[in-house]
């Protein structure tokens, strides 16, 4: 079938489109039929030899592009070795890895791996939407979709964005048991502002300036509306896109469309769920109330403002009114803390993303970096979320250690690269105080005869249940209360060893029963706030409800 529709699309398209994708290899039953060389090879012994082939790789990136070829030609065997090994696997096919593979993109191609769709056929789009959706033989359930302009911290990577979306489809697959023959990954061609990566004889995307956000907005208009029509019960997940296109295409999008934008409401639930532990382990070490916890953002962009936005909601559950809770947070970008009195403020050049969290109650004095701000705030939480790596530097870690009896520090920049602080940096900064969570993986340390665990605060832990539960739902939209409530479960699915180990987030090894966890709170928002169309689901309590996404869950 596969070849069949790649000539009913080779037909209609040129520039940057490519033929269409089986998702995660919709043929690959025949595929792994036809290349097994002998009827007595079993998938066990498939297994076992990936497993030792892996082993055998020198380097992440190539056991990278090796799963990436398994997966399009046998996705039961990709899956199942994730299966068996998601803590050791997911560095290779997510973040850091994933950020060296977006980067290389156009080298290490091998061939399509979802939907490339050019700015140049914007006016086509429903057509070509139509005819990929027309010659599938399963529907996709989930979409991923990039513009590669802002991939991971690394950038604006153009069509390299690809890579982002299979990552994160193939997490919701290993992590929330979406059927892989349901996810479509897709990347929105619009140009790409690094000239290096145009000049590269072998990018493979369009080899022009990005397009304006005008010019933008009017490509995803076509791409919304004739993704939806095509595929009417997909969650379409936004991804990576530059600040200001998120902010702009979720406030268009979200009450039109079954979508959500992972980096600001993804996000925003992951660290709303993790901080609801880290203040409550916080507070019972200094007796400090719940509600004077303080945040300090080194960042400013979709990720911190969206993080930010969410955690209110944990002042707010503590009985403070909406002002009362912004009061409680302070913003930091290139320019320092985003105050009143700033140049870029009073001249009404400031992105409108920030507005909502300039101080104005700084009196006229600037605070131009992280140390002043750390300073005058005296915070007991420190969230990095600025793309620079080692920004926490060594004074202010100590200083957070001076402060408090257990700093909250929350390093969450992807890649590795990127990150403000490493896990060893900051056990010996706090003296083994810190509670901390990074966006990329740390390996535990022993310290003082303790194993510690870092924690990884990457909206990873959620995203799969809030797409699976909204998909399960019907839901209409993905609503805020949708994305909170996906948190709050989140929070409450640490059991209690991991409670005991002082873990703040539940380890990875259990990441299907907690995305059933997260899924079923969604649903049964989607329910309260009448946004459910699953007649099937109504009625049923919360422990009915995890079961049913237990169910629902496909496996290899
Ligand atoms: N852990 C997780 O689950 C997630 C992590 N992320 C990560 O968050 C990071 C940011 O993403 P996003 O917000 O979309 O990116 P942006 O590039 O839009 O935002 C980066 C922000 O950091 C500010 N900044 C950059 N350098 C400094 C510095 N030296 N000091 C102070 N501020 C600085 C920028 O300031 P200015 O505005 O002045 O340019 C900007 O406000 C990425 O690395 C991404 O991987 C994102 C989503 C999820
Ligand atoms: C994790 C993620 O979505 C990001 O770093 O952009
Ligand atoms: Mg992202």
């Amino acid at each position: 079938m596969a070849a069949a529709v790649a000539q009913a699309f080779s037909s209609i398209s040129n520039g940057t489109l490519t033929p269409p994708y089986t998702p995660n290899g919709t043929d690959s039953k025949e595929i792994s039929r036809s290349s097994s060389p002998h009827p007595t090879i079993t998938s066990e012994q498939n297994l076992l030899r990936l497993k030792a082939h892996l082993q055998n790789l020198p380097t992440d990136l190539l056991k990278h592009v090796h799963l990436s070829k398994i997966r399009r030609e046998d996705p039961a065997l990709y899956f199942s070795a994730i299966r068996d090994d998601l803590t050791g696997l997911a560095p290779i096919v997510y973040t850091p890895t994933v950020g060296e593979a977006c980067q290389k993109y156009s080298h290490i191609y091998q061939g399509p791996e979802g939907l490339y769709l050019s700015i140049d056929d914007k006016d086509r789009i429903p057509e070509i939407l139509a005819e990929y959706a027309a010659n599938l033989s399963t529907t996709p359930q989930i979409l991923v979709v990039t513009d590669g302009s802002r991939i991971l911290g690394l950038g604006d990577l153009g069509i390299g964005g690809m890579g982002i979306s299979v990552g994160k489809l193939n997490l919701y697959v290993a992590g929330g048991g979406v059927n892989p023959h349901g996810t479509l990954p897709v990347v929105l061609d619009m140009g790409t502002n690094t000239e290096a990566i145009r000049n590269d004889p072998l990018y493979i995307g369009l080899r022009r300036p990005r397009a304006s956000l005008e010019e933008a907005t009017e490509f995803m208009d076509k791409f919304m509306a004739a993704a939806s029509s095509a595929f009417p019960k997909a969650v379409i997940q936004h991804e990576d896109f530059y600040s200001e296109a998120a902010f702009a295409f979720l406030e268009k999008y979200k009450n039109q469309y079954r979508m959500f934008n992972d980096d600001i409401e993804g996000t925003g639930s992951v660290i709303l769920g993790g901080f609801m532990a880290a203040a409550k382990q916080a507070s019972a070490a200094s007796g400090k109330a719940l509600k004077d916890h303080r945040v300090v953002f080194l960042g400013g962009g979709s990720a911190a403002v969206g993080v930010a936005k969410e955690m209110m909601n944990f002042f707010r559950m503590q009985g403070l009114t909406e002002d009362e809770a912004r009061e409680r947070f302070w913003l930091i970008d290139t320019k320092g803390l985003i105050t009143s009195t700033r140049p870029d403020v009073v001249s009404g050049k400031i992105a409108s993303h920030k507005k909502y969290f300039i101080r104005n109650d700084t009196e006229g004095k600037e605070y131009p970096s992280l140390a002043d701000v750390v300073e005058y705030v005296k915070p007991t939480a420190l969230v990095g979320l600025s793309t620079t790596f080692g920004a926490f530097g060594e004074d202010v870690v100590r200083r957070m250690a001076e402060l408090n009896e257990t700093p909250i520090i929350f390093p969450l920049s992807n890649p590795t690269s990127k990150c403000e602080l490493s896990f060893s940096d900051a056990l010996d900064w706090t003296n083994g105080k810190v509670l901390f969570a990074s966006g990329s993986p740390y390996a535990p340390i022993e310290r003082d005869g303790l194993l510690r665990e870092p924690g990884q605060g990457n909206n990873f832990l959620v995203f799969p249940g809030i797409g699976f539960g909204a998909l399960q739902a019907g839901a209409t939209k993905v609503s805020e209360g949708m994305i909170t409530a996906s948190a709050i479960s989140l929070s409450e699915a640490l059991n209690d060893e991991e409670k005991k180990a002082g873990l703040l987030y539940p380890r990875l090894d259990r990441i299907r029963e907690v995305s059933a966890k997260v899924a079923a709170g969604v649903v049964k928002k989607a329910q309260e706030e009448g946004l459910d169309t699953n007649e099937k689901l109504r009625g049923l309590d919360e422990k009915a409800l995890v079961e049913e996404m237990n169910k629902a869950q496909w496996w290899p």
